[in-house]
């Protein structure tokens, strides 16, 4: 039998050809996704012409994602397509009109991360300094939408988003889940040279366990609490000898380096964040309702409030209560149903909880994310 012996230059030829055969049709596709792109960012600046103003439709957006993920053929897993195909539509976006998001600042938070991950990266970011903050340059029209965070599963509730939402004219117009991932980041990875270590109380307390296990050497005294991780990422790159808990961008802003990663006691550790904004949105067929309400203080009375969204089958996705602050020991209570306001067994069993209830504001109706 004759024997074929390839030279490695002939393998590498091959290689390269075969790189190129490949190569070259990436580059066809690329040619049909260039042609097929400018032809959906044309259209959707007609859209925009015909839509004249607001052009963010939360209920559209989240229809586009949701037909995607359905049709996905992989290999790009459905979490891919999303980013993917919101930052289209936020480029897309942009040529109807230009947005600005406000969110809790500064530079580098989850809460930016969390406002890039629902609107993409072609939009004005404006940092606040506080919740308050962003309620306010929504309100008074600098930031057509604001992000605040609402709720953290291992934390609980942010009391004062819920506190700013009962009073404020503006709506909910959307929620964003956000897998929350803390690491130890300093200027240097010798873990015995760190003396302080700098985050948000939130964050030392999602990752308590994690730091008594592996800096024992460091007191509870050496934790210093900073106004945000981004601060504490700041603040770390000022000194040598020490380190922030905090996130991956925050790091990056302030030019740290990971010295360990995912140190989250919880590893689904999860933060939900809110958007609002003076939009009413349309029901996208997968909704969830924000509302507030009170009820006089009295033995059952909670339990007899909620009855209608029993009798009606509508699903109560979270209750939270607050003190009212109107008067000692009376509360408000924080509800999420599924469903949107406008369909007609959630729009009655509003109307009964209106009936029962001695106070109900209805912060918004939004897609399920
Ligand atoms: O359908 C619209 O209303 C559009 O403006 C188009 C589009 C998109 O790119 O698909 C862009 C912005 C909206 O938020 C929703 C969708």
């Amino acid at each position: 039998m004759p024997e074929f012996i390839i030279s490695r230059r002939q393998i590498n030829r091959l290689m390269i050809n075969q790189l190129k055969q490949l190569r070259d049709k990436i580059d066809a596709i690329d040619s049909e996704l260039l042609k097929l792109m400018s032809a959906r960012a044309g259209l959707a600046r007609e859209i925009g012409q015909i839509k004249n103003g607001m052009a963010y439709r939360p209920e559209r957006e989240a229809q586009v994602l949701t037909r995607l993920c359905a049709l996905n053929p992989g290999p790009l897993a459905n979490e891919h397509i999303v980013r993917l195909f919101t930052e289209i539509m936020s480029l897309c976006r942009s040529l109807e009109e230009p947005m600005t998001i406000a969110y809790l600042g500064p530079q580098g938070t989850f809460s930016e991360e969390a406002a890039l991950k629902r609107f993409g990266g072609v939009v004005t970011t404006l940092a606040c300094n506080s919740i308050d903050d962003v309620f306010r340059k929504v309100e008074a029209g600098v930031a057509g939408y604001g992000v605040v965070p609402v709720e953290n599963s291992t934390e609980g509730a942010v009391g004062r988003s819920l506190d700013l939402l009962l009073h404020t004219p503006l709506k909910v117009c959307g929620e964003i889940k956000l897998p929350i991932h803390q690491h130890l980041l300093a200027l240097q990875t010798d873990l015995a040279r760190i003396k302080k270590i700098y985050s948000h109380p939130q964050s030392f307390s999602q990752c308590h366990e994690w730091l008594n296990a592996n800096l024992p050497h460091l007191p509870e005294v050496a934790r210093i609490n900073a106004a945000s991780n981004a601060d504490a990422a700041r603040l770390a790159a000022g000194d040598e000898t020490a380190a922030a808990v905090a996130g991956k961008k925050a790091g990056e802003v302030f030019g740290l380096t990971i010295c360990a990663e995912n140190i989250e006691d919880d590893p689904n550790n999860t933060t939900r964040f809110l958007v609002i904004g003076t939009q009413e949105v349309a029901a996208s067929g997968k909704d969830k309702t924000s509302l507030v309400m009170s009820v006089k203080n009295r033995p059952g009375a909670i339990h007899e409030l909620l009855a209608p969204l029993a009798e009606h089958g509508v699903s109560m996705s979270r209750l939270e209560s607050r003190p009212s602050r109107a008067s000692l020991w009376e509360y408000v209570f924080f509800v999420d149903i599924e469903g949107h306001q406008q369909d007609a067994t959630i729009a009655k069993a509003l109307q009964e909880l209106r009936e029962r209830s001695a106070f109900l504001k209805i912060l918004g109706s939004y897609p399920a994310m």
